[in-house]
């Protein structure tokens, strides 16, 4: 961590030298570094001095630079009074040509008659239209994406059935959503000549990146479809267990496409894992790769699947043309599944099986976190939602390059997919591990205008330094999404890119989207979010129950206006109105759904995530988050990679004792409990509240996690309970 100043005015050549740069380069910093806050006021005016000395911030530039400059301009910031710090801001002229921008100079006026200003200026005031009139502004933005029906909607949502928490969302509409992905559509400029997904497989960094054109991916969809015809019955579960690979996009769109159900299972599961999912789905048969290729390694996969089930699978190669070892009697190799085609007249050519917008498409599971992994139902409404939500959000659309290293498997998968599909813009996948220099290399050569992360992806690239040297010019926005993310992970992040935003999405698997996320007609700020998402309406309660008005700041459980398209109805392996709605509080009349989150609702009206409300803890009578202890623990020792906080009761009652876990960066390095307990309780004392204390700090060599990489702190907690027995905890 650099040395940080007291304001901007104060940073010498000294410090930038100590901060990486050469001396002859730090005294021509310092000096564009005045010149570039000239005149501005030396107090309260720090957003303007940050936008005045970003441009002198170039990506190349140490990260201690970057640490040095942003940390100094912010010191003397109050988020306590002014909410989190903002790093990016749009302009006037530059959000009119965004996607929502030009919505809403189209729409506002109409809509919101003379209280319309500008897309900056009436943002809030639109985003609430949408909460009062999802219909209308489903209406407008279907236009927007390729979503094509067989037989329009009677209405965008009916309400008539009370029955249903959160009604009927395009009653009547018959269509195939994977047909949409799959064809020319004039005003989004996507001819059968555009790049629908560009790939490359690890170790091959240095050819030039492959390119599957709308043409190709139609009819290698299609192909797959008629293959699958010969072997499935319609509505049939198949499922697919790979990488997301290219083919494994065109196997996931040609299950759709022949009216069947994709069950998407992580490739990191083991067998039994396997199993549960394939028994909770009724899954006929399973796609899946012989082996893994990651990181340089081969790691098998066929295996594991045929440990976990018996039904008949389809094996791809990994490399090469041809599957690497010997399959059982009912399987088939890619191959052999795909001459099953040979002797159709026109196997390049399928008539897409249409179904209602109910119709489920997906089964997905949930990560797992707060306990069982739940198996969610993705209807064809749900894909809506995910380009809906993109297209307005991170602005996808004609020309972009959205890569987002994921699998199918995981929610961000399908809404990557649809994101890219659905908006006009082309889909990018490296086949390999996303920790190290190939991806990023794959970044820089595909041209990859949109890169999604998860807070553990980045803290990698930052601390190994991978990625130094790639041009990641091309990149407009960055996104994160699954747990908290660091402020500093997401500095180095968006300083890598010219300060390009870094958007925070957060939502869940059974919402097929994000409820509250960034976007370009707002500032952001690091670890926040700026709004709830288009259309959602969001309270926070305190713990009667009671919501706190929506302009105030405060903190407390979320719950979710039911009304939300592309939320799920039932949950296939647990009672959905038990897990989304017992026990919820109603508002205006209408009972609230459960998502489960703790939110802070910031000055300023930003949203910072403070965990699962099963994470909360209560410290001397003060409830707390996990997340908010953690936050301040990563950065009170440089060691420090990751910290986790929890808390344990002694037998016998009495109060919540707090714990620090802590995984080290250099784990050769020795370190002294005593000294680390200190420095934790003295970041918590003076970021939060002096009255916690930390009763029992423990240095552990990683942290278990879900297969989708969120932290497990009730795992944790069952841990330390069991070795409080034995202990002085
Ligand atoms: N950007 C983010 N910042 C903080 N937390 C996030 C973010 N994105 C996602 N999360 C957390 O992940 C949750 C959604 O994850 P997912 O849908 O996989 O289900 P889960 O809650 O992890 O699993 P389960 O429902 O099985 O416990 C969010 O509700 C939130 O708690």
């Amino acid at each position: 961590m650099a040395r940080v100043k007291g304001s901007v005015w104060e940073i010498a050549p000294e410090d930038v030298v100590a901060a990486g740069l050469p001396p002859a380069e730090a005294e021509a910093f310092v000096a564009s570094l005045r010149r570039a806050v000239a005149g501005k006021p030396r107090e309260g005016a720090e957003a303007a001095v940050w936008q005045a000395v970003v441009p002198l911030l170039r990506p190349e530039y140490p990260h201690a630079l970057h640490q040095l400059v942003y940390y100094s301009v912010y010191a003397n910031w109050d988020a306590a009074t002014r909410g989190p710090p903002p790093y990016w801001f749009p302009s006037v002229q530059d959000c009119k040509n965004t996607n929502l921008g030009r919505l809403m100079e189209s729409h506002g006026p109409k809509l919101l008659g003379s209280s319309y200003k500008d897309p900056i200026t009436s943002f809030n005031l639109f985003q609430k239209f949408t909460v009062q009139h999802p219909e209308i502004y489903w209406s407008i933005l279907m236009k927007e994406l390729s979503v094509k029906f067989q037989h329009p909607p009677k209405c965008i949502l009916d309400r008539s059935d009370k029955s249903k928490e959160g009604g009927s969302w395009f009653p009547g509409a018959v269509l195939n959503i994977a047909e949409c992905c799959i064809y020319p559509v004039p005003f989004q400029n996507k001819t059968d000549n555009s790049a629908a997904i560009i790939w490359r497989d690890e170790g091959f960094d240095d050819l030039p990146v492959n390119y599957v054109s709308v043409k190709e991916l139609r009819e290698q969809v299609m192909t797959v479809a008629n293959a699958l015809d010969t072997l499935f019955e319609k509505g049939d579960a198949i499922a697919i267990d790979m990488p997301m690979t290219y083919k494994a996009v065109v196997i996931y769109l040609a299950i759709i496409l022949s009216g069947r159900v994709v069950v998407s299972i992580a490739d990191s599961f083991v067998a039994r894992e396997i199993a549960t999912r394939m028994k909770v789905s009724k899954a006929k048969a399973i796609f899946t790769q012989d082996f893994i290729i990651r990181g340089g390694k081969k790691f098998p996969l066929y295996s594991r699947v045929v440990e976990g089930t018996a039904c008949k699978t389809i094996v791809i190669p990994a490399a090469g043309t041809n599957v690497g070892l010997k399959l059982r009697t009912n399987d088939l190799s890619w191959n052999d599944f795909i001459s099953r085609t040979s002797s159709i007249a026109r196997p390049k050519s399928y008539s897409a099986v249409y179904m209602d917008a109910e119709s489920v498409t997906n089964i997905l599971f949930s990560s797992g976190t707060t306990g069982d992994p739940k198996a969610i139902p993705w209807t064809q409404l749900s894909p809506v939602r995910c380009g809906g939500d993109s297209w307005a959000h991170t602005d996808a659309c004609s020309g972009d390059v959205l890569c987002w290293p994921t699998n199918l498997g995981w929610v961000m998968g399908p809404i990557t997919l649809y994101s890219s599909l659905l908006t006009g813009g082309t889909l990018a996948l490296y086949h390999g591990s996303p920790l190290g220099r190939g991806f990023g290399k794959f970044v820089q050569d595909a041209g990859v205008t949109f890169l999604g992360t998860v807070p553990s992806l980045v803290k990698t690239w930052k601390n190994s330094n991978c990625m130094g040297g790639l041009d990641w010019s091309k990149i407009r926005v960055c996104a994160t999404t699954g747990e908290a993310s660091d402020i500093d992970d997401d500095l180095w992040i968006s300083s890598r890119t010219s300060y390009s935003p870094m958007l925070e999405c957060c939502g869940g698997t059974e919402l097929a989207s994000s409820y509250i996320q960034g976007n370009l007609l707002q500032p952001q700020a690091f670890g926040a979010f700026s709004s709830t998402s288009m259309t959602t309406g969001l309270v926070i309660f305190d713990e009667q129950g009671n919501p706190y008005p929506d302009d105030q700041p405060c903190v407390g459980e979320m719950g979710l206006v039911p009304t939300y398209l592309g939320a799920t109805n039932r949950l296939l392996n647990a009672d959905h109105y038990k897990i989304y709605f017992d026990g919820m509080p109603t508002y205006r009349g209408v009972q609230l759904r459960r998502h489960g989150d703790v939110l802070q609702r910031t000055v300023g009206g930003y949203y910072i995530v403070q965990g699962r409300a099963d994470d909360t803890m209560n410290l001397g009578g003060i409830k707390t988050s996990s997340v908010e202890i953690e936050r301040v623990c990563n950065r009170a020792d440089d060691n420090v990679l990751e910290t986790a906080a929890i808390t344990v009761k002694s037998k016998t009652g009495g109060p919540e004792q707090l714990v620090i876990l802590a995984v080290l960066k250099d784990k050769s390095v020795k370190h002294d409990i005593d000294v680390l307990k200190r420095k934790f309780q003295k970041a918590i004392q003076t970021n939060l509240n002096p009255l916690f204390k930390v009763s029992f700090v423990k240095v552990v060599p990683e942290f278990p996690r879900t297969a989708s990489n969120k932290l497990l702190r009730r795992v944790l907690r069952d841990q330390l309970k069991q070795q409080s027995t034995q202990s002085k905890l």
